[in-house]
């Protein structure tokens, strides 16, 4: 069988290259032969998966700089039927794409908005003023750049030599140490894993209704590695919570846990449990 794997497009994009990298991953580990489907964005990989349109989808949830995808989050929780299978962690370096001749002819650039907010403190030194446009994808302008001469667009060296676009400067981002967690998700059960995630929503907005589900890891041991609020969309102050353990959900001990968990908040979605890989 080949197994289908959903990212972020088109080509070129970092969930491509993180794509890319397990389904090396995947071959190497079990002989599957894979293929890739671009979608035209985060929440649209996310759905292809839940309907079973391919097998496994990649998508960022975090990055260092500007913290969580909450599209991702949300998105998650939404479809709540998708397990995660793995965590991925890709360095990201940012490249000046564009045709232009200097800074100076430049009058627009598009990215993602992870990627704008990546190299903002670059662009404010080096593009002032310059009107910075938001896109599905750090790659989904690259096709009309090239007869554009006064754009620009921030994505990958890997992007630009895809598209045969010259690079004006590298890298642009604001912190070397710039990298993204991707989860690969799909509708199998996860784990074991040295990771779970989980999230869920508390009964009512009272003293000490987020203290006592942390309480119970804490008593445990279990350590914390992130806790996300999002607002639940019920109603103005109303959140969800999205928390990262340092533990594996198969265990006995977290098992009890959640188990207590579950009568402390309204829903809980567990998300599934994995081991994190390294893309250098
Ligand atoms: O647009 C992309 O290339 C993505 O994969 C999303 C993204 C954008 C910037 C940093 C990390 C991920």
């Amino acid at each position: 069988m080949t197994v289908s794997i959903a990212h972020l497009g088109p080509s070129g994009t970092y969930a491509e290259a993180a794509a890319l990298a397990y389904a090396q991953s995947l071959t190497q580990n079990t002989g599957e032969d894979t293929m890739l489907c671009p979608c035209s964005s985060i929440s649209q990989t996310l759905w292809t998966v839940s309907k079973g349109d391919a097998n496994i989808g990649v998508v960022p949830v975090e990055n260092s700089i500007e913290g969580s995808v909450t599209v991702t989050l949300d998105t998650l929780w939404q479809i709540g039927s998708l397990q995660i299978q793995q965590a991925l962690i890709l360095p990201i370096n940012h490249a000046l794409i564009s045709p232009a001749q200097n800074f100076a002819d430049i009058q627009v650039v598009y990215s993602h908005p992870q990627g704008l907010a990546q190299c903002q403190g670059w662009l404010e030194k080096y593009l002032p003023d310059v009107p910075l446009i938001a896109k599905n994808s750090t790659t989904e302008a690259l096709d009309h750049v090239r007869d554009e001469t006064h754009t620009a667009v921030i994505s990958s060296l890997r992007a630009a030599e895809l598209y045969q676009l010259p690079v004006l400067a590298y890298p642009i981002n604001d912190y070397p140490d710039n990298c993204t967690r991707f989860w690969v998700v799909s509708l199998q059960p996860s784990g074991p894993g040295k990771y779970t995630s989980l999230g869920f929503s508390v009964p009512a907005n009272v003293p000490g209704a987020l203290a006592k589900p942390l309480t119970i890891f804490a008593e445990r041991g279990i350590n914390l590695s992130r806790i996300e609020s999002r607002p639940s969309k019920r109603s103005l102050g109303d959140y969800l919570f999205f928390m990262d353990l340092e533990a594996d959900s198969h265990d006995q001990s977290v098992q009890s846990a959640l188990a207590e968990l579950r009568s402390f908040t309204e829903t809980l979605k567990i998300f599934g449990s994995y081991t994190l890989l390294n893309l250098n």
